[in-house]
């Protein structure tokens, strides 16, 4: 991994060209999610200007790649923090879409990479070709402010009043740590403040990565072994220290020495694999993951079972399943194990049942959700979500749970999953689903499957950003009765 300093260093004998190819980047995210500009008033981006900038050649090498990649996604994750700055520095008037990017990049490398003030010649060039002259000027007069602002040590910092309302505090909380302030409303009324700014401040950080190993195909300790030697340092999971390296440096030289290629490992988070302790899928039995696309629980599940039994890899996404049959060849499936499918599973629960089909001994239901714990790894995501955005999609699982639950058989279990660490999408959802479907019952995460303080009072798995150092997560193991006993007394 870069680190920012190698970044600033790098950065300062660099000219234009990756700057340009961060611009296009900024752009295509943007335009992917509904635009979301801070700085008020600024219009929609013009789709044939966008166009040309994409259009326009850039060649980078990977050292170059790798800056971009740290641009991006440094000035994606902190947006909301430079565009207030950007405000603060031109409180009327909007700004043009592309100019906006421009800003957002310079003021991101002067207040956050601390880059010397001579950078600010290619945004304001970048300015006056990419956008049109005039805005040159605009970008040499709001970069230029900063670089003194820099210089005299009185940048506008995000403060609160003394007397301040909780909603202005809770919106200077916002910009301080580049959040939406609805998002921070909601942890601050279920947290406190102390722990929405360990939250905050995990959501900021680094993302951890870790690998699932492929124990049919490696030892934990060969592919340690492997890794190490090539310089990238791993250490076993603490909470799945079986079958999950954790990372610690040199993420990028896992793709470049092959291992992935080959099938020895997938890069997982370990939240996620703890979803698959918990739905503990055993050899020889029917699995079914409901909502498996791209597919990295099912290719665990799958290495659990030894490729024993039959794993159904269902998807309302036939583009996102693209690529998992041939992944789990690669990494050691007999023919015959996997079947892929690409339906809803609303209607593939309803034509299964219909023609009395064999039901599945495990059931995971991994459901569409916010992701909202996931965004130290998804910087874009915390803009693209809207507040209504958890209600709709509680809606949409509870749907999902009914059809799920028509596919396991008496006596087998469903396990519901989610990315997500808002309680209207986890403990809600399966306590709503257990109200109204009296043949399941929430079971406890079998004991020694899972350590490390992962398992709630109830039984469930959640894991929280700043609390255990990986994604947040959501798992509730749900067993359905074997069979049913009506009992009348008779009386005479
Ligand atoms: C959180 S992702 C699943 C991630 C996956 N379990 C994994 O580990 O790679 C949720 C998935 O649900 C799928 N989905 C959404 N609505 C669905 C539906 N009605 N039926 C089946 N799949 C659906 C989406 O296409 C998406 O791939």
């Amino acid at each position: 991994m870069t680190s920012a300093a190698d970044l600033a260093a790098s950065l300062k004998q660099k000219s234009g060209k990756p700057r340009t190819a961060a611009i296009q980047q900024l752009i295509r995210i943007e335009e992917d999610g509904a635009y979301v500009g801070l700085v008020g008033g600024s219009p929609r981006p013009r789709k044939a200007e966008t166009e040309k900038i994409s259009a326009l050649p850039v060649e980078l090498d990977s050292r170059d790649a790798r800056f971009v990649t740290e641009l991006v996604s440094g000035v994606t994750r902190w947006k909301g923090r430079l565009d207030w700055v950007i405000r603060q520095l031109r409180p009327q008037g909007g700004i043009d879409f592309v100019l906006l990017q421009i800003l957002r990049l310079g003021v991101y490398e002067l207040v956050e990479l601390g880059l010397p003030d001579h950078v600010i010649n290619d945004h304001v060039d970048m300015a006056r070709k990419l956008v049109r002259p005039e805005a040159a000027k605009v970008a040499n007069a709001i970069l230029r402010r900063v670089t003194r602002m820099r210089r005299d040590g009185n940048l506008p910092k995000p403060e609160v009043p003394p007397g301040a309302k909780a909603a202005e505090k809770t919106a200077m909380l916002a910009v301080a740590a580049s959040h939406p302030a609805w998002m921070v409303e909601r942890w601050l009324q279920r947290y406190g403040e102390a722990d929405t700014i360990k939250l905050l401040v995990a959501n900021n950080r680094r993302p951890t990565y870790s690998l699932r190993v492929n124990k049919l195909r490696v030892s934990m300790g060969e592919l340690q072994q492997r890794l190490q030697d090539s310089e990238v340092e791993c250490e076993p999971s603490p909470f799945l220290p079986d079958d999950f390296l954790r990372i610690s440096k040199n993420l990028r030289e896992v793709l470049a020495q092959g291992s992935l290629s080959e099938g020895l490992c997938q890069v997982q988070d370990e939240s996620a694999g703890m979803v698959v302790a918990l739905l503990d899928p055993q050899p020889g039995e029917r699995v079914l993951d409901a909502c498996a696309a791209p597919g990295g629980k099912a290719l665990f599940a799958a290495a659990r079972m030894l490729g024993q039994g039959h794993l159904v890899a269902l998807d309302a996404s036939e583009s996102r399943l693209r690529g998992l049959a041939a992944t789990a060849k690669q990494q050691g499936m007999p023919p015959g194990f996997l079947t892929v499918q690409a339906a809803l599973l609303q209607s593939f629960a309803a034509e299964h049942t219909a023609a009395g089909r064999q039901l599945f001994d495990r059931v995971l239901l991994d459901v569409p959700c916010s992701g909202l714990g996931v965004l130290s790894k998804r910087a874009d995501l915390r803009w693209r979500r809207r507040p209504a955005d958890v209600a709709a999609a509680a809606a949409l699982q509870d749907k999902l749970l009914r059809s799920a639950a028509l596919l396991v058989r008496p006596g087998g279990l469903l396990v519901y999953s989610t990315c997500s660490i808002e309680p209207e999408e986890n403990e809600e959802r399966v306590a709503s689903f257990l109200a109204a479907d009296s043949d399941f019952t929430a079971e406890a995460a079998p004991s020694g499957v899972l350590s490390g303080g992962v398992v709630t009072e109830a039984g469930h798995v959640a894991t929280l950003p700043h609390v255990h150092g990986i994604d947040g997560a959501f798992g509730a193991r749900l067993r359905r009765a074997a069979s049913r006993t009506y009992e009348f007394r008779m009386s005479m």
